[in-house]
């Protein structure tokens, strides 16, 4: 179970050089501007439940799942994660915790196998118990044919595959995937949802799944609930069939246009 209250994060964004040159502007320091990436978020993603975070570029999304992740920090806000409080007890909440962050940060010498039993050592497993396991997400995910080559030009979905083979190594409750189909054809695509939804059934171990998307296939075809988050919040949430009712809509697209920008863009659009 995840469960996030009020995150926020501000970022500084260096600003262009201006047209008028200024003294500070001379001596070579431009003016900082600061982009209010995360502002007052909060979910709660519960087990054997798919939970989608839907929105447009920039809307906050990965900032979200990286603070989650324990790679930024965030200004202000809770993250508690099966019941540890992330931003004091990071290492304990990161052992609950799957990450597919992108599917390139695989060692290209090592193999997929030594890839996946690597990060198991890193999250304290023993090589042969790692291995095991790395046979088993083999098996899942469909890669077996992968598992003795070296990660040095795989594909895309075969980084996909690898990288999130080496998230669950630690069979962790909890998985959090950001933009997990990008770049992948629509066979891996189909793959991966059948993985997670197998994730989320008892079968698989009832786990809390969390993943950022901005396309609106993934999150009809997926997800339990819906978090519509524009300009670094929560705009609307709950099942599809409730965004639909809540917007007056009879498309997802439509619905999602309506929550994240509001009725005017609708119209306009
Ligand atoms: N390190 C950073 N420095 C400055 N600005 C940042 C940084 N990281 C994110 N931002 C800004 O924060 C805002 C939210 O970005 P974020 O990547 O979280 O959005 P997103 O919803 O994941 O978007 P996308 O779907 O385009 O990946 C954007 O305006 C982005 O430019």
């Amino acid at each position: 179970m995840i469960r996030i209250q009020n995150l926020a994060k501000r970022f500084a964004a260096r600003g262009a050089t201006p047209a008028k040159p200024s003294l500070a502007s001379l001596l070579g320091r431009r003016p900082v501007a600061t982009v209010q990436a995360v502002d007052g978020l909060s979910l709660l993603a519960p087990n054997g439940s798919i939970t989608g975070l839907l929105g447009p570029n920039g809307a906050g999304k990965t900032t979200t799942l990286r603070m989650l992740a324990g790679m930024v920090t965030p200004d202000a806000g809770q993250i508690d994660v099966d019941g540890v409080d992330a931003l004091a007890q990071p290492r304990q909440a990161l052992a609950r915790m799957g990450i597919l962050a992108d599917a390139h940060g695989l060692y290209p010498r090592l193999t997929a196998r030594e890839n996946i039993v690597y990060f198991g050592r890193l999250q304290g497993m023993d090589a042969e118990a790692a291995s095991a396991r790395a046979d088993a997400l083999a098996e899942l995910l469909d890669m077996k044919p992968l598992l003795e080559r070296r990660a040095e030009g795989f594909s895309q979905g075969e980084r996909m595959k690898t990288s999130l083979a080496r998230a669950l190594v630690h069979d962790p409750a909890n998985v959090v995937l950001d933009e997990p189909t990008n770049g992948l054809d629509v066979l891996a695509t189909r793959g991966l949802r059948e993985v997670l939804r197998h994730l989320k059934s008892p079968a698989g171990g009832g786990k809390c799944i969390v993943f950022s998307t901005h396309i609106m296939q993934e999150v009809e075809m997926l997800c339990d609930h819906v978090l519509i988050v524009a300009r670094g919040r929560v705009q609307a949430q709950g099942s599809v069939a409730e965004l639909l009712h809540s917007s007056g809509q009879t498309r997802f697209e439509d619905a999602f246009v309506h929550h994240a920008f509001g009725a005017a863009s609708q119209e306009a659009a």
